[in-house]
């Protein structure tokens, strides 16, 4: 299986740190100008052509990708002490990744993005990914093709992600539930955002574009005619029951973070940064092994 993750940015692929200094080299110019959105070359460009946008991009601005999503002009621009928490945890990961899982609306992408700006790190979004390979929206893919069809192209995109090291990964709410999928969660560092089924419903509001969470009450009014007290209701109840499902799967990660009302982003973002430095200076990773820790052993 190739080319999933590739044809997007054609980024070559790699391994952890058995590449060779020619393909680093390459890799690092051209994920160096890897967009993840708003940027993506289109799909029906040539891989070489869109490797030249890519590059073009890229010389034009002449920032890095995380600059081109959050116009920022530097990295790391947190107080001192901020900035060696984040310092100590890339230290430690020593190339390797770190994987968001959690439930929708927990904050993988926005604290994702966060995260890897403060460390320096790329960020992919494996909803992103799928949704430009599919050229169509996450609610499209499922109501066309059917749950079973999304669930593939996540198990591909994680599978084609493993190649790629120092990126912060967003990834689907559900891609817990494969066990195939811990095998590609499990080459890098994987952190679980809990947070209750209250929050969650705040942050999802609507549920738009989520289509587990869209209210299908055959026998009552269409969802936007429901009140919305009684719509969030619902969404509070429908995200418990998922989240019942979900939860052992999503306490195999290699470090919890509690995400509680009213911790800001930087505060997630930090607090990911301190317990995950603080997991791997306990349990170091051997080179032979890249998983951090045997499945199912958390603090
Ligand atoms: N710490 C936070 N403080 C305030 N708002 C937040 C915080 N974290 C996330 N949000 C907001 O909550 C919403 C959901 O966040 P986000 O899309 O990052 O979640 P997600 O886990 O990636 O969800 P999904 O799996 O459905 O894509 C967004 O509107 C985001 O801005
Ligand atoms: O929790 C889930 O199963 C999902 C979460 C979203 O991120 C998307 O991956 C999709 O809507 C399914």
């Amino acid at each position: 299986m190739t080319g999933f993750v590739t044809p997007l940015w054609h980024v070559p692929q790699h391994g952890h740190y058995g590449s060779s200094r020619s393909e680093r080299s390459q890799w690092q110019s051209v994920i160096g100008g890897a967009c993840t959105p708003p940027f993506r070359p289109p799909l029906s460009a040539s891989p070489g052509a869109r490797f030249r946008a890519l590059c073009a991009r890229r010389r034009a601005s002449a920032r890095s990708p995380l600059q081109c999503l959050q116009g920022s002009e530097g990295a790391s621009n947190g107080k001192p002490d901020e900035q060696q928490v984040y310092r100590e945890f890339r230290d430690r990961l020593q190339g390797l990744s770190v994987y968001l899982v959690g439930m929708m609306g927990a904050g993988k992408t926005s604290i994702g993005w966060h995260l890897a700006q403060q460390m320096r790190y790329a960020f992919y979004d494996t909803d992103t990914i799928i949704e430009g390979a599919a050229g169509k929206s996450i609610p499209r893919i499922f109501s066309e093709d059917g749950e079973q069809a999304f669930r593939d192209l996540e198990t591909r995109t994680l599978n084609e992600l493993q190649a790629y090291v120092r990126a912060v990964i967003a990834t689907g709410g559900g891609c817990v539930l494969r066990p195939q999928n811990w095998g590609s969660l499990h080459t890098g560092l994987v952190v679980y955002l809990r947070a209750s089924p209250r929050l969650l419903a705040e942050r999802v509001g609507s549920g738009h574009g989520r289509p587990l969470l869209m209210h299908r009450d055959d026998a009552g009014p269409p969802a936007e005619d429901i009140d919305a007290d009684v719509r969030h209701k619902r969404t509070v109840l429908r995200l418990q029951e998922l989240l019942e499902q979900r939860e052992k799967f999503y306490e195999q990660a290699d470090v919890i973070v509690d995400v509680e009302p009213g911790m800001s982003m930087g505060v997630v973002a930090l607090t990911v940064a301190r317990q995950s430095a603080q997991r791997i200076r306990d349990n170091p990773p051997t080179p032979a092994r890249r998983k951090f820790f045997p499945s199912g052993e958390n603090p």
